[in-house]
């Protein structure tokens, strides 16, 4: 055993495919398992063969592809499991089984109809049988944390005794606690008389949201080994989440002062594998993967982020392979994030009038969207440019449908020209027509639409639009005029008074 060193048993490939829902295939579990070897997982828990022939057949798969990685089978106290264990394994020069069996007294009574005696002479039995055909033999008093802690002393030291030499102690159903399973991990030192003659394991599920705590726990009372999946995948809850322990024994060293193989770099990559192959989308804000993870949203912890990342990033995004931090753009964000982004944009951002007034529009633009994207920003920093040119500005717009198929349109604009408000109503056979019609009889002017199209800016319901516009003139001129508003005929108006910005026709008092 290395000193001051964490030993990582993965089996998101055996009880990480206990997950409902889940199952992988020969394959994917090989380009699994080849990637927590890069990882840096010390030992892959690839299956359990008696399950089936396929998962017999992976678990020999596995045990050809990995070369560095310890490569592990499960088998219940039962010497066909364990038979089935070796024969898969039988080539494999880094192999281990885990013999397991449950030792509570729910398990006893309602599942295995055995006492306690008949469970310590089959863990007898069973671990030594599986000890002459394996040098390392683990073993699980499977749902310990709810076993009496006396006799789970005897269960364990009957384990050592008949050939085990990694004991693993597993809160099956995640219904311990940090500080009872540390205490646990306490008692079997003081009462195991060869609690030394193996490594103790913490295996946590995630019932009560606390499988990385406990996991954590157990490590700061003389655990050597954490059993866990990527991304926590697992029966029910879930399993403890193996990139979480891993970076909290990383950044919290000076607390921990332990060691681990784990290639933090890889951790991304490897979490994006085991989501894509089992069909389980990482939650946004899951610790340490999570697509929130490196990503500050709101003003003042942008603000922070801007001038030193570690104001509130204890964990670099690089680390865990990560390209980078994020700084989306919302309501609550604030004008330095904002300033930041546009001049990354490349949009000149010194004079602070112009800053005002963008900044304005991004807020009230940001009341409306839940993220405000970078073609959003686009859009505004052009749009606002579109705007300080135009002569017109589209003050108000309404348009209604009448029975008859017309539509009326009531439209009022400013002349920055003249600096006069304009105020008309019309018809049309269609909205945007009843629009165009109005404008034009209201700035006195025979223009004709030649094209007109329509945009969304970005993707989702909560697109604005961006309308493009040309007209030609009676004397034969065309201009072209583009329009950006949630609403369609906001954007359409806006686009048309745009494109009639330089035509000098416009004939109104
Ligand atoms: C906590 C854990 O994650 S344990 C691992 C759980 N994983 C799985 O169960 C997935 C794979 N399982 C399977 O494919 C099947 O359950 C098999 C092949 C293992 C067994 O299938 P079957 O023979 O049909 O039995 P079934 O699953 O219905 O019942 C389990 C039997 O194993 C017994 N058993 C359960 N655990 C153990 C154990 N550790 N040691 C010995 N016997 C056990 C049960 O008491 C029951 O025995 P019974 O048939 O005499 O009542
Ligand atoms: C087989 C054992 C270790 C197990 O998966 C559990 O108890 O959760």
């Amino acid at each position: 055993m290395k000193e001051n060193y964490v030993y990582f048993l993965d089996t998101s490939l055996r009880d990480g495919e206990q997950t409902p829902g889940v199952n992988f295939n020969t394959q994917d579990k090989v380009q699994i398992a080849l990637q927590l070897e890069a990882w840096g997982i010390d030992v892959i828990e690839a299956g359990f063969p008696v399950t089936s022939q396929g998962d017999f057949e992976a678990v020999q798969a596995i045990g050809k592809a990995v070369k560095k990685a310890t490569v592990a089978g499960l088998a219940r106290c039962n010497k066909h499991d364990i038979d089935r264990c070796y024969e898969a394994l039988e080539d494999v020069p880094n192999r281990q089984i885990h013999v397991f069996i449950a030792t509570s007294p729910i398990h006893r009574e309602a599942k295995l109809n055995m006492t306690k005696e008949e469970i310590l002479d089959s863990i007898k039995e069973h671990v030594a049988y599986a000890r002459e055909k394996f040098d390392l033999v683990q073993f699980s008093p499977e749902d310990a944390t709810r076993t009496e802690w006396d006799y789970l002393s005897e269960v364990v030291e009957t384990a050592i005794q008949s050939g085990a030499s990694i004991i693993n102690i597993p809160d099956t159903v995640g219904y311990t606690n940090p500080t009872e399973y540390g205490q646990l991990f306490k008692h079997l030192q003081d009462t195991v008389p060869s609690f030394d003659q193996a490594i103790f394991s913490s295996h946590c599920h995630d019932d009560l949201g606390m499988a990385t705590a406990n996991a954590l726990a157990a490590i700061e009372n003389g655990a050597r080994r954490v059993e866990g999946t990527v991304n926590g995948i697992g029966e029910r809850a879930g399993n403890t989440a193996l990139e979480e322990v891993a970076v909290a024994l990383h950044i919290r060293k000076d607390f921990y002062v332990m060691e681990t193989g784990i290639v933090l770099s890889e951790t991304k990559q490897t979490s994006d594998l085991v989501s894509r192959l089992a069909g389980m989308p990482v939650p946004r804000n899951k610790a340490v993967i999570g697509g929130n993870a490196y990503a500050h949203e709101s003003g003042i912890h942008q603000d922070g982020v801007l001038k030193n990342p570690e104001t509130y990033e204890i964990i670099t995004p690089q680390l865990v392979g990560v390209s980078g931090n994020d700084l989306p753009l919302g309501k609550l964000s604030g004008r330095h994030a904002f300033v930041d982004r546009m001049e990354q944009l490349g949009f000149e951002m010194s004079d602070k009038e112009h800053v005002n007034e963008l900044f304005k529009q991004f807020k009230d633009l940001a009341d409306k969207k839940k993220l405000v994207t970078t073609t959003d920003l686009y859009a505004l920093a052009q749009g606002q440019d579109i705007s300080d040119r135009a002569r017109f500005e589209l003050e108000r717009l309404q348009v209604q449908f009448l029975e008859d198929g017309k539509h009326i349109a009531t439209v009022s604009v400013h002349d920055s020209q003249k600096d006069k408000m304009l105020l008309n109503t019309g018809e049309g056979p269609g909205s945007v027509e009843a629009i165009y019609n109005t404008i034009n009889e209201m700035l006195g002017i025979e223009v004709r639409l030649t094209d007109y199209y329509v945009d969304a800016i970005s993707k989702g319901a909560d697109s604005q639009a961006q309308v493009h516009v040309a007209i030609e003139t009676p004397e034969g001129f065309v201009f072209n005029g583009t329009g950006i508003d949630f609403d369609v005929l906001i954007a359409s108006g806006k686009a048309y008074l745009h494109a009639l910005t330089f035509y000098e026709g416009v004939q109104h008092a």
